[in-house]
């Protein structure tokens, strides 16, 4: 069972530890992990708004190497980092000559987040992203979390290391951030819930016999957002939304039962917060990733950006809906994983890519990734594998563990 008490409070952390202020010249320094991803892209489009407020340190990508020089060319960081060694000499012979340090392999992406900066933005996906995200918290700055696979692969242990670094994580993901925007500190102990709004992704109105027959082209149509692939399956089988709610769990001093999921097809409400006395605070915006990066980039004070403003006379409707579990027992999966605690959120998040990894290949349909993701939890347990990473070293072991696991479940 999850004990809320056995675990740091984040909230001190985030309300209380030293300030990790922008350098004195005004300038911010930035790190963008994912620079060539979704949440990459438009943090470097604030970016490229406000060119003198910001000083590129690192940026990173996996492979996209052409895409990481054209941000290396235009945004002139101090090193551009690619983590798939095959790349190396393009990169070196397009950044010759610029004063741009060019490098690559996954010690290198690593050694990135240890460079000096005011703030890290944990834009990569999956639990590849963990490492760095976790030597950016140990340099005590601020972390733009965007990466959720991050607190879910290893929640505990990450938010133990950002306290003891003094750093501040800054929830980038919709929710979270609307739900930081609405938290009353002062006032935890008189929180009921925390609500998580889900669009319900493409298939919220399909029954399960056609989701059998779902393509990746059409899970890959999100109803709202504009996203990388991951997670945007992981909208379609809803587990994004029981990822989130783990995620949530680590960075709110709240107990697991008090986050809650509500499907809102309008995405225009993110995140609300209900108190005892009867208040519902939520956030709403377009739903556009630049309103919480920009918020997470000018915390405390308030920033711009370009989002469409909401048209609340021409939405006219919001709509709600609880989710369907028997539908999307991604969901549940998670849920159940967070309530078992320990090794089993690591299990779920490692067996999760592996399989969304496989639909998107057309190796497996779209309901095999919960009934892969299940048949990884119950095999990890069988085999005792379910006990807490008290390590990085532990998480990345379960982590690889898992992987293996579910290849070896789905050859089977
Ligand atoms: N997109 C969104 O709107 C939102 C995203 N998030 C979260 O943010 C994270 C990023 O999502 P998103 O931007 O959509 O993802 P994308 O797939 O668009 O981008 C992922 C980025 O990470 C890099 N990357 C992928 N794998 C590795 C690896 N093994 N090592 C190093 N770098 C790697 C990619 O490089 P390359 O281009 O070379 O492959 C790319 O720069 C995810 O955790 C997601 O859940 C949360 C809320 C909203
Ligand atoms: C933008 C964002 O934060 C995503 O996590 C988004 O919420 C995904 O959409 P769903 O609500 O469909 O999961
Ligand atoms: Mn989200």
């Amino acid at each position: 069972m999850v004990d809320v008490m056995s675990r740091p409070q984040p909230d001190l952390t985030i309300a209380e530890a030293p300030d990790a202020r922008p350098s004195a010249a005004g300038q911010m320094s930035l790190s963008v992990f994912g620079a060539t991803g979704s949440i990459g892209t438009s943090t470097l489009d604030l970016v490229d708004r406000a060119p003198d407020r910001y000083r590129l340190v690192a940026v990173t990508a996996q492979s996209s190497v052409d895409k990481l020089i054209e941000i290396a060319l235009k945004f002139r960081p101090e090193r551009a980092v690619i983590a798939d060694d095959a790349h190396y000499a393009t990169l070196a012979d397009a950044l010759a000559g610029t004063g741009i340090e060019a490098a690559s392999g996954r010690a290198a992406l690593i050694e990135a987040a240890t460079m000096p900066a005011d703030m890290v933005m944990a834009g990569i996906t999956g639990a590849a992203g963990l490492e760095p995200a976790l030597r950016a918290v140990q340099g005590g700055g601020r972390i733009g979390l965007a990466n959720k696979e991050c607190l879910v692969c290893a929640g505990s242990l990450f938010m133990a290391e950002v306290a003891r670094a003094g750093a501040r994580v800054l929830p980038v993901d919709s929710e979270h951030n609307a739900v930081f925007q609405v938290f009353d500190r002062e006032n935890v102990g008189r929180i009921e819930k925390v609500i998580l709004t889900a669009s319900g992704g493409p298939f919220r109105t399909w029954t399960r016999a056609e989701m059998e027959q779902a393509k990746p082209s059409q899970a890959l149509k999100h109803p709202n957002w504009s996203m990388g692939a991951k997670i945007t399956i992981d909208s379609a089988t809803l587990m994004n939304k029981g990822l989130e709610i783990i995620e949530a769990f680590h960075l709110f001093p709240l107990e697991a039962h008090q986050f809650e999921a509500l499907i809102h097809p309008q995405s225009a409400i993110h995140g609300l917060v209900q108190y005892e006395d009867g208040s519902l605070l939520a956030q709403l915006g377009a739903p556009d990733m630049r309103t919480p990066i920009a918020h997470c980039l000018s915390w405390p004070e308030r920033g711009t950006a370009p989002s469409a403003r909401l048209d609340l006379a021409a939405l006219a409707t919001l709509t709600f809906e609880k989710p369907d579990f028997d539908r999307f027992p991604a969901f549940a999966l998670a849920l159940a994983a967070l309530k078992r605690g320990e090794g089993a959120p690591t299990v779920l998040n490692a067996a999760n890519e592996i399989a969304v990894h496989a639909f998107l290949a057309e190796r497996i349909g779209f309901l095999d990734i919960a009934g892969t993701v299940e048949a990884a939890l119950d095999a990890a347990e069988k085999r005792g594998l379910l006990k807490e990473p008290g390590s990085l070293e532990a998480a990345l072991e379960l982590d690889s563990e898992t992987r293996a696991l579910t290849r070896h479940i789905m050859a089977a």
